[in-house]
């Protein structure tokens, strides 16, 4: 499902009758679109109403497409977005294998297969051995890469990202945003960025979009 991009069409999100943001526009395959703007502007709101967990406060118009699909009309689970927070949010009580196994889809059966798929998943983001390793034993920047593979392999058709390397020191921070983008062209799949951070912007590469100003 991947190869597909994703259409925001006069999407337009209200609060308390204001409207707190409206954009329209078509995201590219291993393009990114960086969302900016104050805290409070509805940046993450915008995520949720492409994800498809708008919370019941918000009053929301205007479609979002994957390729010809509207997944507006559709539940969260049936969406297929690919999200990743400031916060790795890994099950600690699972090994990183564990972690992994768990996102992927019911569809590919056999353990060999799906270990396989873990496998190399891991050796992607650069933890090849890393699958019976606690989560507590990783660093900041290993486990932003353990949640970077479960995404990937959950077969998204888009990656959401809210403030995914806000987290890392400068460094991993840039090497985490490479491979994030990276791994976003060669998996096909077309990205919205949430960020404060005008470096993210610019290493994103893609168009910008600033909100609540
Ligand atoms: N469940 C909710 N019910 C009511 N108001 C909410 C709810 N969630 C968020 N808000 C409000 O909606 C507005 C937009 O919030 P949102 O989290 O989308 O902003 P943001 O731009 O992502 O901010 P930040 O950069 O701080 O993460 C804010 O004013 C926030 O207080």
């Amino acid at each position: 499902m991947a190869d597909q991009q994703l259409f925001l069409d006069g999407v337009s999100i209200a609060l308390n009758g204001r409207v707190l943001l409206a954009v329209s526009h078509r995201v590219e395959v291993g393009e990114v679109l960086t969302v900016m703007g104050p805290s409070g502007s509805g940046k993450s709101t915008l995520l949720a109403y492409i994800g498809g967990f708008l919370d019941r406060a918000f009053s929301a118009t205007g479609k979002v497409f994957s390729g010809a699909e509207e997944l507006t009309v559709l539940p969260a689970e049936e969406r297929h977005a690919g999200i990743l927070f400031q916060d790795p949010l890994l099950f600690p009580h699972m090994s990183v294998g564990g972690n992994l196994l768990f996102a992927i889809p019911p569809s590919i059966k056999g353990r060999a297969a799906r270990s396989a798929l873990v496998q190399e998943a891991l050796e992607g983001v650069g933890l090849a051995g890393a699958a019976s390793r606690d989560p507590d034993t990783l660093s900041g920047g290993q486990k932003a890469r353990v949640a970077l593979a479960r995404v990937l392999l959950s077969a998204p058709r888009m990656l959401l990202l809210d403030e995914p390397f806000s987290k890392l020191d400068a460094e991993l921070r840039s090497q985490m945003r490479e491979l994030v983008f990276a791994k976003a062209r060669t998996s096909r799949l077309p990205v919205v960025l949430v960020t404060h951070d005008e470096a993210d912007a610019e290493a994103a590469g893609g168009p910008v979009i600033r909100v609540g100003q």
